[in-house]
């Protein structure tokens, strides 16, 4: 059908049906990590939509897959006064301070209480809004409370939904990440060009959103994890558990590694589990976040001025330097 030039009627059929496989197949293999179709298919398809796009511009939506390479340069950021605060968490470094934040918990919520244990990715929080199913907002943390405006940036990101499964207008919270691979290359290729490395991927992940070509982002293999519903519209979930489930059925990547825990004593076997694990991951995480499970339980807890007192972040030390540490010169 490509070569000969399709009617108007005949291209806005095509072009539907291009889109809808294109998405589908990118959905798989960004999203669920599970292509179905080699890249070449994937590929001419894209060729075809693109040439019907180029034959008939009119033709080009909002969901389109040719609108995720990028192409704008902005001029600066503006600033988004957040809806919903966006906060940061209180840290714990020892099983001491895990029991304590348990002890504190169980005495506010007047019983012991589980929790969903998540790990704590280590890349840029950002906040993601939509609109009657259309993604139309993406932004910054900031300070909480005012973040910048990267939508064209995030529009770049593969792995977020333009459109949800559902039609429904909600505001969800994750974390922007750079995998371990995608840094190494990125770097690599930095190394190459006599340009600056990134420290880290989060690092990596920050500097490419904060891009004002969006070519630049969209050419830096950034991914998601979301974790939060900050406006839940009309989602069910009751619990912090059901709603990394939710968020899936939307269209969002939410980690798998997710754990429903009973006691703190299962947290901690769940901490020394990914402590022991954090190197195999594909992406770095700097340590495992804790939440009361249950919503109502959580509202009951509220937050302090900066963090909620239902959550906590246990920090892994950082990872052990790379390079070999000098033997210290004893005199
Ligand atoms: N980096 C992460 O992976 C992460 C960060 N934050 C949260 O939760 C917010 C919700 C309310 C305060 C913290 N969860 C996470 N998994």
């Amino acid at each position: 059908m490509s070569e000969k030039l399709l009617t108007l009627e005949e291209a806005t059929e095509r072009s539907k049906e291009l889109r809808q496989q294109l998405n589908q197949y990118a959905f798989e293999y960004y999203d669920e990590d599970n292509p179905t179709v080699e890249d070449y298919i994937y590929d001419r398809l894209y060729t075809e939509l693109v040439q019907i796009e180029t034959t008939y511009p009119e033709l080009i939506t909002f969901d389109s897959p040719t609108q995720r390479v990028g192409g704008k340069v902005l001029k600066g950021f503006e600033k988004v006064t957040h809806s919903v605060q966006m906060y940061s968490l209180n840290d714990a470094f020892s099983k001491e301070d895990l029991l304590d934040f348990d002890e504190r918990v169980q005495k506010l919520a007047g019983k012991p209480v589980s929790y969903c244990c998540e790990l704590k990715i280590d890349g840029l929080a950002i906040s993601l809004k939509y609109e009657n199913g259309r993604f139309v907002q993406g932004a910054t943390r900031g300070d909480g409370n005012v973040g910048e405006n990267i939508t064209e940036n995030l529009k770049t990101v593969k792995s977020i939904p333009m459109v949800l499964k559902e039609p429904i207008s909600v505001e969800v919270r994750g974390e922007c990440y750079m995998s371990k691979q995608a840094f190494a290359q990125l770097n690599q290729e930095r190394e190459e060009a006599g340009q600056d490395v990134f420290a880290n991927p989060r690092n990596a992940a920050a500097g490419s959103l904060r891009q004002l070509d969006t070519k630049i982002a969209s050419s830096r293999q950034l991914n998601t994890f979301l974790y939060t519903v900050a406006d839940f519209g009309p989602m069910k979930a009751e619990t912090q558990f059901d709603a990394l489930n939710e968020l899936s059925a939307l269209g969002f990547r939410s980690n798998p590694k997710k754990k429903l825990c009973e006691t703190i004593e299962e947290v901690w076997a769940y901490i020394e589990e990914f402590h022991e694990k954090r190197s195999e991951l594909a992406y770095e995480i700097d340590g495992i976040v804790i939440k009361v499970n249950d919503f109502d339980i959580q509202d009951e807890l509220g937050f302090t001025v900066k963090a909620p007192r239902w959550a906590i972040a246990y920090k892994f030390p950082p990872e052990e330097a790379k390079t070999i540490v000098e033997e210290i010169e004893w005199t």
